[in-house]
């Protein structure tokens, strides 16, 4: 990969220099108190900027959060994650309350050298994800005007063509930061002759955003275990009945296919726990796979299925995990995503987890990330890099 660092950056020195960093700041927000939930993806664009700041640069960071519409949206306005950077570095962030307005100008042109500034929400701008090159090209010019040099560390948005992940680094003397350099090194272990067998455990509940990578993957995996949400249209593609389980009715055919071009690498729960309802306190049972009620639905895989798939992880020596086992966020079924996060961690395996939830999911069920080798904080970029697809941040980091 013909790309240059933030290594190569500091050596030509970046002392009074401003260097425009594009982080991944868009952490889970508490819905009631709008507090930070889990701080996992501003603790890992630390080591970039603890490096720019040590190194005396003035440092201009910009990141989306959510999804706004291309306007400013104060549910999605990134003061709060100012607020947790400067805690994280120990020294207070200049907080910009527009992207390239005239508080953005002045916080940049207030900035010190050593000192950090985050300017709001990118996505609070239609330029920043703009489908018309004219547009995204203007807001990025606007962008560029506060760096000297660009520093990509948006390892999740990394397969986005958006502003300031594709077209800054056009305007821009251009490096990958840490964060993006160490997810690519270990992604890449992934595609390249990973050790075998190579077990894919895939979950969460989007299955036809899913669907690309199990046929990308295929080939290459030993073996494909398939839980959470996206387990019941393979199972109604088996002919089994799903209740009232996420269902994908027109992914079914495409699934059927799948199974039948897997020569069975595939592995589909046996059991799963159905519940009266979408709660935390719905009344639930654990049943087969074959015995689903039609008035309930699958919130969780059973004991059968954990133990089934830990033995398959058991034999593993390459493990990619995205997406949970079923909705641990509710106590009552998050035995499946428990159980299998530990039989991944107890295996004598190069182990990675992708995903914004999945990631969670480790933290929140109080499991010892050093335990896996690798928790990647893309889901979309690490399943869309495992694909083989090009990624549009890294591609104009290597022009
Ligand atoms: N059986 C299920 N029914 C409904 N939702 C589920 C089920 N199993 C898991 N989920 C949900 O899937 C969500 C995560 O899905 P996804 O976004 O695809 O994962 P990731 O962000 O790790 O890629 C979680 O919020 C979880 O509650
Ligand atoms: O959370 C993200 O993606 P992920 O949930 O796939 O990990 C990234 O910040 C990208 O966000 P986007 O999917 O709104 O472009």
């Amino acid at each position: 990969m013909s790309i240059r660092t933030l290594d190569d950056l500091l050596a030509e020195g970046v002392s009074g220099r401003r260097v425009l960093v594009r982080a991944d700041l868009n952490v889970p927000l508490d819905k009631q108190t709008g507090d930070i939930t889990d701080d996992g993806r501003i603790r890992a664009v630390l080591p970039t900027l603890g490096a720019l700041v040590e190194a005396g640069a003035k440092v201009v960071v910009c990141s989306h959060l959510g999804r706004p519409k291309g306007k400013p949206d104060a549910q999605f306005s990134l003061r709060p994650v100012a607020g947790r950077l400067g805690e994280l570095l120990g020294a207070p962030v200049h907080f910009a309350t527009d992207t390239v307005g005239d508080s953005a100008r002045s916080t940049v042109e207030g900035l010190v050298d050593g000192q950090v500034a985050l300017l709001e929400n990118l996505r609070f701008n239609a330029g920043e994800t703009s489908k018309d090159e004219a547009e995204r090209g203007a807001f990025a010019d606007q962008l560029a005007a506060f760096g000297d040099a660009y520093v990509d560390d948006a390892f999740g948005a990394v397969h986005r063509k958006h502003a300031s992940v594709y077209d800054v680094p056009a305007r821009l003397p251009h490096v990958a930061g840490r964060l993006v350099l160490r997810e690519v090194e270990v992604l890449s272990k992934l595609t390249s002759e990973p050790e075998r067998p190579y077990v894919v455990v895939l979950g969460g509940s989007k299955v036809s955003d899913k669907l690309a990578v199990i046929e990308a993957l295929l080939p290459t995996v030993d073996r494909l275990l398939i839980g959470g949400g996206m387990c019941f249209t393979f199972l109604k593609a088996q002919g089994l009945e799903v209740g009232t389980s996420l269902l994908e009715e027109d992914m079914v055919e495409t699934c059927r296919n799948l199974l039948e071009r897997s020569s069975g690498k595939i592995m589909l729960p046996v059991d799963v726990v159905v519940a009266d309802a979408f709660a935390p306190d719905a009344a639930h049972d654990t049943v087969r796979v074959d015995g689903i009620p039609s008035h309930r639905l699958g919130l969780d895989v059973g004991p059968e299925t954990v133990a089934g798939f830990s033995a398959a992880l058991s034999q593993a020596k390459t493990i990619f995990w995205n997406g949970p086992m079923g909705v641990f966020e509710m106590a009552a079924f998050a035995a499946g995503t428990r159980g299998i996060a530990e039989a991944i961690t107890k295996a004598d395996a190069f182990s990675v987890v992708g995903g914004g939830d999945s990631a969670a999911a480790v933290r929140a069920l109080g499991l010892d990330e050093s335990s896996f080798n690798h928790i990647s904080t893309g889901g979309g970029a690490s399943l869309e890099y495992l694909e083989g697809k090009a990624l549009p941040g890294i591609a104009a980091l290597e022009n």
